[in-house]
């Protein structure tokens, strides 16, 4: 079988087979063999291993239990968003009330990691559509956010998934994602600004005409004070 039939399979199980392959996040054939468990006991030495490299004392009380902390973070938190089990099912509805604008979540907090050096990536993501029929629970925004999040990643690529995931739940392309966030490997290390930020936006049908987007950019720029 070959490799693009196999992570094809792959994006179709985790349901991300409506990206191109460049969209998605680079897996391996075997990404899924491992349980979580066994995941957990393999990082757990690696992190050991780690840490035993840099000459830590792991009998010190405090570092003791560190390998396992990290091991079960990276599994279930951080990168808990490689494991499909883990993606959000987004209950839709009937668009009863005939709204006819577009809807716009800002402020949504992002946590994820940067895959070039593994350290946090922090902002926030600011969503908007236009209903075609089908509206989704509010908070089902917050939560695909959180989802792509979880996973190494490039911002670009978070961006664009995370659209992409809303077109799919929403059956149409009227949806624009800005995300403006903080990478730590720019501001903690290397170049260390630390008052930099990253803005990537990523807009579908309507939202690449110019009075939509103004719109939507607008409503992010409200000050809401509550
Ligand atoms: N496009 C993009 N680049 C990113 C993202 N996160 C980190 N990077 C960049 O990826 C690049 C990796 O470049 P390298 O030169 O291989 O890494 P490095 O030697 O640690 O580079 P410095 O950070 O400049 O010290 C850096 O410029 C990072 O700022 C992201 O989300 N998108
Ligand atoms: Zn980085």
């Amino acid at each position: 079988m070959k490799v693009e039939d196999t992570l094809q399979e792959q994006n179709e199980d985790i349901g991300d087979d409506h990206m191109s392959s460049s969209q998605e996040t680079p897996l391996r054939e075997d990404a899924f063999d491992l349980s979580d468990e066994e995941k957990i006991e393999r990082i757990k030495t690696n992190v050991r291993d780690i840490m035993l490299t840099l000459g830590l004392d792991l009998d010190d009380d405090s570092l003791q239990g560190t390998p396992n902390r990290v091991a079960k973070m990276y599994v279930k938190e951080i990168f808990g968003g490689l494991h499909p089990d883990r993606k959000p099912t987004s209950s839709t509805f009937d668009n009863k009330y005939k709204y006819g604008e577009m809807l716009v979540e800002k402020n949504i907090t992002l946590y994820s990691t940067c895959e070039h050096h593994l350290l946090p990536i922090v902002g926030k993501a600011h969503i908007a559509y236009i209903s075609n029929g089908t509206v989704v629970g509010l908070s089902k925004m917050n939560r695909i956010v959180d989802y792509y999040a979880k996973r190494p990643q490039v911002q670009e690529r978070l961006n664009i998934q995370i659209v992409k995931e809303l077109q799919r739940v929403l059956k149409t392309q009227d949806v624009a994602c800005v995300i403006d966030a903080k990478h730590l490997c720019v501001n903690s290390r290397g170049i260390r600004d630390i008052d930099s930020s990253t803005v990537t936006a990523e807009y579908g049908g309507k939202f690449k005409e110019e009075a939509i987007r103004r719109e939507f950019l607008d409503y992010i720029n409200l000050e809401t004070e509550f």
